[in-house]
């Protein structure tokens, strides 16, 4: 149908989601009324239908705004009504028209005029043919439409009647497959063609390596599935059908599955798993890997206990669990209440989670059995945490704190991570116990690696040389325990709060003994409490004299000896009950142990007494001057540490320099032998603090003036006489007091340090807090200053030194400080 014979007013047929070109000979299936419509009138008529494209496929009745300006006009070839109602035609589309004046009736028509464009020929059309054939090959090489379509496509002589139908075979959306259809003219029409086919080379490009990688990926996993299967039957032929074997690997890939691991972590232990799935499970590096994969998956990842941070019942635990320390459990509770604000704080959002954790590493410090540790596991109990102990007495390298690396035979995590999986939480009390014993070797200094442990800058990424992947140590709460801070490594020191503890006196140990130890000592024993009392005298005796130290330790090993002793005699139906007495001590523990020091009997010249306490508790030690002819030498003996022995130098050359006014004989000094003794030979004796007794000891024995026996002191001092403060002044008047004393003298600056002292115990005694040696020797000389300033006949050198009336027994051991 040429287009001059196109009728002016045609039925019009929408379509919804394809555009048909002319040339082509193409079915329709219509089922609206609308469609009908116009194909029944196009019949009825000249046979002539518009074919037009709804600008939007989801509209049923389309009215002319609805449909494109652009259509084909096609004849009408053949129509079947179908059973259902639906209509099927067979359509010649015979030209690009354009469509005005839409009209509804009962079906749609519009007016129609053909779109001129036309062909302008030449060398350009020829090279946007060449272009375009091309082009079209590359695009349906990978197979995107079937052969005879390309076929077909190839065989069109007329290039716009290709362009045509290459816009209908190919995947192009509707608005461009319109646009095709609306440009007229063939040259323009093949370049936006092509532009498409560009497109559509791209997006084959990419869907090819997209399709590469997805194929990629399964057959990864499909290859593994498959090596996994053989393996599994390689390893139950080699192992005579043992299954279970092999299953190994994949157990241990389902426990770690369900640890909830981060990737990191994952991805190395993951690595393990697989070479362990490869080897042969005799094999010696098997077991190597069995073990660390058993480590990993029996570490407490993701456990936590809940904190119970009521800081009313954390005190009712530490006082169920011990008596006194008052000032240890304030701080304890302090400490909890802090936490437990800041655990609030963080709830409200107003700080981080990592912040609750925060805060010092509290260091307990103090002598043995002290109580130390056992109120660190009172604190685990109250916070409602698990406790672990790590004993650090003895780490000497690295990797007791961190373990050895896995290619060591043998090796094995450090003691924190052991620590934390023995505690199966990741968020337990941890006692780092006697961090001042830490040594250091030349495999690395145990220190440092405890220095991250405690950092919480670092501690969350802790790793072990064994587990060679982070576990996080935030929620661990350290406390650390210590017999000399100052033993301390000062860097660790550094991150810590010293909490300390002081050794207890008689009357608190009593106190211990009744409420603490005998009930627990009754139970261990199988004793009822109506089977066995102790008095109160038997107490105290077997503190003064069976026991000798600063805590409790061994007074609850010896109540645990005569309650078994009494267990034994009531098993055997010798008795039913016992009380022990004082008197009765004997019978079930031997002679007494130890007898308490006392003091001098009579004052002396020559002779003063000075105090010391050593880890086990204070006591008091006695300096002896004896002046004989010589050439002006100094001896020393009595096992002196040096600056005891630089003590002793300085109380001489003050001694010398004072000559006048106390009116010793210059002569003398000069061209004697003095000799200073300190007794008690065995222990090694060190410290500044005894340097008032050598002065008084001194100058008592070249005056000829006696020190008063019931005066002890303990002080510093320097060669012009200033009197300067010592430490450990609480220990040392407790052991003074035990021996009898009465009169302290002390350091003026150590004053404070007396409120330390328990009160009742206060009362019964006198302190002379002195600024300087001359005040010392005021309180310490029989007659004061005023008789050492008084000018005296020949005296001094020819007094004998007597011995005091008794000496003291102290076993060897710890070096005393005085
Ligand atoms: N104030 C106290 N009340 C009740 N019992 C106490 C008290 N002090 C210590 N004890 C008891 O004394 C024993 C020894 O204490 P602990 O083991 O805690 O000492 P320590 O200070 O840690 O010693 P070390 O430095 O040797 O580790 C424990 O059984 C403890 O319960």
């Amino acid at each position: 149908m040429p287009e001059t014979a196109l009728p002016k007013t045609v039925p019009v047929c929408p379509v919804r989601g394809s555009v048909i070109y002319p040339t082509m000979v193409q079915h329709i299936d219509a089922s609206r009324a609308i469609s009908i419509g116009a194909i029944e009138a196009a019949m009825a008529g000249d046979k002539v239908i518009l074919i037009v494209s709804q600008r939007d496929k989801d509209v049923d009745d389309p009215k002319g705004a609805d449909l494109y300006d652009v259509g084909t006009a096609c004849n009408v070839l053949r129509v079947r009504k179908n059973p259902d109602g639906t209509v099927q035609m067979l359509v010649s589309a015979a030209a690009r028209v354009r469509a005005s004046n839409y009209q509804l009736g009962d079906h749609l028509q519009a007016d129609i005029e053909p779109l001129s464009g036309g062909l302008s020929g030449g060398v350009e059309l020829r090279a946007l043919t060449r272009e375009l054939r091309e082009k079209f090959d590359t695009v349906v090489s990978g197979g995107k439409l079937s052969a005879e379509s390309v076929q077909t496509i190839n065989s069109k002589e007329d290039v716009g009647e290709m362009a045509d139908h290459i816009a209908f075979n190919l995947d192009f959306k509707l608005e461009d497959k319109q646009a095709l259809l609306e440009i007229a003219n063939v040259e323009e029409r093949i370049r936006r063609l092509l532009t498409l086919l560009d497109t559509e080379q791209e997006v084959q490009a990419v869907q090819a390596k997209i399709r590469a990688q997805v194929k990629e990926e399964i057959d990864k996993n499909q290859r593994e599935y498959y090596l996994r299967e053989q393996m599994k039957v390689i390893q139950k032929e080699l192992h005579g059908g043992d299954e279970e074997e092999g299953d190994e690997a994949e157990q241990f890939r389902a426990k770690i599955e369900a640890l909830g691991l981060t990737p990191d972590v994952k991805k190395e232990i993951d690595r393990e798993v697989n070479r362990l799935a490869r080897m042969h499970p005799d094999a010696a590096e098997a077991s190597v890997i069995r073990t660390y994969l058993t480590w990993v998956t029996e570490l407490p990842w993701h456990e936590r206990s809940e904190d119970r941070l009521n800081v009313e019942e954390a005190a009712q635990v530490l006082d169920e669990d011990h008596y006194g320390l008052e000032k240890v459990k304030d701080r304890v509770l302090e400490f909890l209440a802090v936490r437990r604000l800041r655990k609030e704080r963080a709830e409200r959002g107003e700080i981080s989670a990592e912040e609750v954790n925060k805060g010092p590493i509290l260091v307990f410090t103090g002598p043995p059995g002290v109580g130390k540790t056992s109120i660190a596991q009172s604190i685990a109990k109250s916070l409602g945490r698990k406790y672990v102990r790590i004993a650090l007495g003895g780490a000497r390298d690295e990797s007791d704190i961190r373990g050895h690396r896995r290619t060591y035979i043998g090796a094995m995590p450090g003691r924190i991570i052991q620590g934390i999986r023995t505690a199966g939480t990741k968020n337990p009390v941890i006692l780092l116990d006697e961090v001042d014993k830490l040594g250091s070797s030349y495999q690395g200094d145990p220190s440092a690696a405890l220095l991250e442990v405690l950092d919480p800058a670092q501690n969350q990424h802790f790793t072990d040389h064994y587990m060679g992947v982070a576990f996080d140590l935030s929620e661990v709460m350290f406390i650390a325990t210590a017999n000399y801070p100052e033993q301390i490594p000062a860097a660790l020191m550094d991150r810590m709060e010293v909490i300390e503890f002081n050794s207890y006196i008689e009357q608190e140990k009593l106190e211990i003994a009744k409420r603490y130890l005998q009930p627990r000592q009754l139970i261990q024993n199988g004793l009822k409490p109506n089977q066995i009392t102790f008095t109160d005298a038997a107490l105290e005796r077997l503190i003064s004299h069976y026991t000798r130290e600063a805590g409790v330790r061994n007074l609850e090993r010896e109540i645990g000896t005569v309650a078994r002793k009494v267990a034994r005699r009531i098993a055997t139906g010798e008795v039913k009950r016992v009380k022990v007495t004082d008197k009765e001590l004997e019978r079930y523990l031997g002679q007494p142990r130890h007898t308490p020091e006392t003091e001098g009997k009579e004052d002396m010249v020559g002779v003063s007494t000075g105090m010391f306490y050593t880890p086990v508790g204070g006591d008091i030690l006695f300096v002896e001057t004896s002046i004989m002819p010589g050439k002006g030498g100094l001896v020393l003996t009595g096992q002196l540490g040096d600056v005891m022995k630089e003590s002793a130098r300085a109380a001489l050359t003050y001694a010398k320099s004072n000559a006048e006014r106390f009116h010793l004989d210059r002569d003398k000094l000069d061209n004697s032998e003095i000799h200073i003794h300190v007794p008690a030979g065995a222990i090694p004796k060190e410290g500044p603090s005894a340097g008032g007794a050598m002065a008084t000891s001194l100058i008592s024995a070249l005056s000829g003036i006696p020190a008063r026996h019931d005066v002890a002191m303990t002080g510093e001092m320097t060669l012009t006489g200033r009197y300067l403060p010592i430490g450990g002044l609480k220990e040392k008047v407790l052991g003074a007091r035990r021996a009898g004393i009465k009169h302290i003298i002390l350091p003026k600056q150590n004053e404070p340090d007396i409120n330390d002292i328990p009160l009742h115990l206060r009362a019964s005694m006198r302190f002379h807090p002195c600024e300087t040696v001359d005040q010392v020797l005021d309180v310490a000389l029989v007659g004061g200053l005023a008789a050492l300033e008084t000018p005296r006949g020949e005296t001094g050198t020819e007094v004998p030194v007597k011995a005091p009336a008794k000496r003291r027994t102290t076993r060897r051991g710890d070096g005393a400080r005085a």
